[in-house]
């Protein structure tokens, strides 16, 4: 047993020490974002838990119930959904809460408010739960201008007003991913203690990378440009070694791996989705977030994914995020068409 390491561990950078430190540089903060992100974080182990033992618990399988995007509920979906709304809640630092699951936003009553809006996917990867594949909780910030007068349109903001944004994956170790506006820092939990880790320190995604992310099964209906894009990742026409594919089908876990080894994960549209299929307030922004604040890009075919003005809470969009030069690449392969008058 080499203590070497444990002896290390004493310099426990939990995730609270972690926003403490980071809330101590901003002397307007009165560590009203560090109780908001302690109660996410509480919500997260709860349904670390309950993921790890659905099987046991009867979680596993459907609810009975059909949720605003026409999705049949996964008792995993309803029961996450429950247990961030009454974290998010019962934390006094929400006014605003809109969640996958949901139709309405959630107006928080007077007496409970809190200054900020929370924007998030429960339980992201539902199709990967009863085949045990990582999944995960996707969240993102904003501050309402007067959380006593907030209305739809405080939370109809473009993604670059974005205060904080992150997700926790549940997977083979469960990793609490999240940014500040300050970069990115991982966290992995230690089941013995019950906390949130620092294990992946200001994580910055390689500029490049030799692996695409995408489904497939979509390519009949693609885009040109994304067609002519997987092409040349499978046949490049440069020399260079053709990518890898990986497609978990949990864009928690894809972009979990691609903002650590680099690499492209796409959800373009299609003629079939012309809007592609994720959702833009609580999948598209807060990963976009993400993959800038370490060094990548977000790009949606037509524009930087995080400029964009959404107008419903549920509206879905096209993405294309991953390393810097790699997006570059998709977005050649998008002037180009243009240029020919595609
Ligand atoms: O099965 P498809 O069409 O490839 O879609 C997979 C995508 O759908 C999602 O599962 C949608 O998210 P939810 O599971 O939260 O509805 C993403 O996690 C994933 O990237
Ligand atoms: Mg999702
Ligand atoms: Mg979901």
């Amino acid at each position: 047993m080499d203590h070497e390491g444990e002896a290390k561990r004493t310099d426990l950078m939990t995730i609270t020490r972690f926003v403490l430190n980071e809330q101590s540089k901003y002397p307007e903060s009165r560590g009203d974002f560090t109780i908001l992100l302690n109660h996410i974080v509480l919500g997260c182990k709860y349904v670390c838990s309950a993921v790890n033992k659905a099987g046991l618990a009867k979680l596993l399988g459907l609810a009975g119930e059909t949720n605003v995007q026409g999705e049949e509920q996964k008792k995993l979906d309803v029961l996450s959904n429950e247990v961030f709304v009454n974290a998010l809640i019962s934390s006094g630092r929400t006014c605003l809460l809109v969640s996958e699951e949901l139709e309405e936003a959630v107006f928080v009553k007077p007496k409970q408010r809190g200054k900020y809006i929370v924007v998030f996917d429960p339980l992201d990867g539902s199709s990967n739960i009863e085949c045990g594949v990582s999944i995960g909780t996707i969240f993102g910030i904003y501050a309402a201008k007067d959380k006593d007068k907030v209305t739809l349109d405080d939370v109809l903001q473009p993604g670059n007003r974005m205060l904080a944004a992150g997700y926790c994956m549940y997977g083979s170790s469960c990793m609490f991913v999240i940014s500040t506006g300050h970069g990115v820092n991982g966290f992995t939990l230690d089941p013995s203690l019950g906390e949130f880790i620092l294990t992946h320190p200001n994580i910055k995604i390689p500029k490049k990378g030799n692996i695409y992310s995408v489904n497939e099964g979509n390519a009949k209906n693609w885009e040109k440009p994304i067609t002519e894009y997987v092409d040349n990742c499978k046949f490049p026409q440069d020399g260079s070694s053709p990518k890898s594919l990986r497609y978990v089908g949990s864009m928690v876990a894809d972009i979990h791996r691609t903002l650590l080894y680099g690499g492209i994960f796409m959800y373009p549209a299609d003629k079939k989705s012309p809007d592609g299929k994720l959702r833009l307030l609580y999948e598209v922004f807060p990963m976009s977030y993400l993959l800038e604040q370490a060094g990548g890009q977000a790009f949606t075919g037509k524009g930087r994914a995080l400029d964009l003005v959404p107008k419903k809470i549920h509206e879905r969009s096209p993405v294309i995020l991953g390393s810097y030069e790699d997006v570059e690449h998709v977005k050649a392969f998008y002037a180009a068409s243009k240029a020919n008058g595609a």
